[in-house]
């Protein structure tokens, strides 16, 4: 399976543009106004029209209620959500019957402890997100451009897809994969000049370098097309 880039915290057209451009498959949008990355519904609808069709467009909250879901839902138009607090399986259940849409569950990593609440997430969420533990006194749970230890999902055997998220920049991300062996990875400080700022050039460095983790396409024999030439018609 390929790997999925997700490049989070988008809030520019230009900027949105330079992560479709660049291949990436899913595009994240922040909600949460304490973020540096929050968007306005107005821009949500903008930019969620702009990336429609051209990538998965995820909508990142931390425990939102429902009217704020409708909001999102109703103005992004989102493909699938992204609950980044503390959001009960109970509330995951809720949220699957209120909005038909996947869900991305992020659970916060410090210790192989961390992983106990896994089980539980893994029987409603469609995808789980593992990130870095934020501090107890940040001002948001995640965003803060800090990795975890990835050796603690060294062991891990989960069914359900999984991304890794946390501190990645085109520099690490390749042992973060060859470590976890995640089939996605997520960035959002990492491809940032300043919190909330995105740097067109560290967008496209991070995506060229979490796609040279793959196994690149076999030569063709002769006479024989490659699959870029066959995708390319
Ligand atoms: O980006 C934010 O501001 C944010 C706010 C609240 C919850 C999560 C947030 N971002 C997500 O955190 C991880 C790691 O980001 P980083 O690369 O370390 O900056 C990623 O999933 C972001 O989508």
């Amino acid at each position: 399976m390929p790997l999925l880039v997700k490049i989070c915290g988008l809030s520019t057209r230009e900027t949105l543009d330079v992560a479709l451009e660049g291949g990436a498959d899913m595009v994240g949008f922040v909600f949460f106004p304490p973020s540096p990355r929050h968007i306005s519904l107005e821009t949500a609808r903008e930019l969620g029209s702009r990336a429609k069709g051209r990538a998965v467009k995820v909508a990142l909250t931390v425990d939102a209620d429902d009217a704020t879901l409708e909001n999102i839902v109703e103005t992004l138009r989102p493909d699938i959500l992204q609950l980044h607090g503390k959001e009960t399986t109970a509330r995951l259940r809720d949220i699957k019957a209120k909005f038909g849409l996947p869900l991305m569950k992020a659970l916060p990593v410090e210790t192989a402890a961390d992983l106990a609440s896994l089980p539980g997430y893994a029987g409603v969420a469609d995808r789980i997100l593992f990130d870095a533990r934020a501090p107890k006194d940040a001002t948001r749970p995640g965003g803060l451009g800090a990795p975890f230890d990835w050796h603690v999902l060294e062991n891990l055997d989960l069914a359900l897809p999984y991304m890794v998220s946390g501190g990645l920049n085109a520099d690490n991300v390749a042992e973060a994969v060859r470590v976890t062996r995640a089939g996605g990875v997520d960035v959002s400080s990492g491809v940032e000049g300043t919190p909330g700022v995105k740097d067109p050039e560290l967008i496209r460095a991070f995506i060229r370098a979490a796609r040279a983790t793959q196994p690149s396409s076999p030569l063709p024999v002769h006479g024989e097309r490659s699959p870029a030439q066959r995708a390319g018609g």
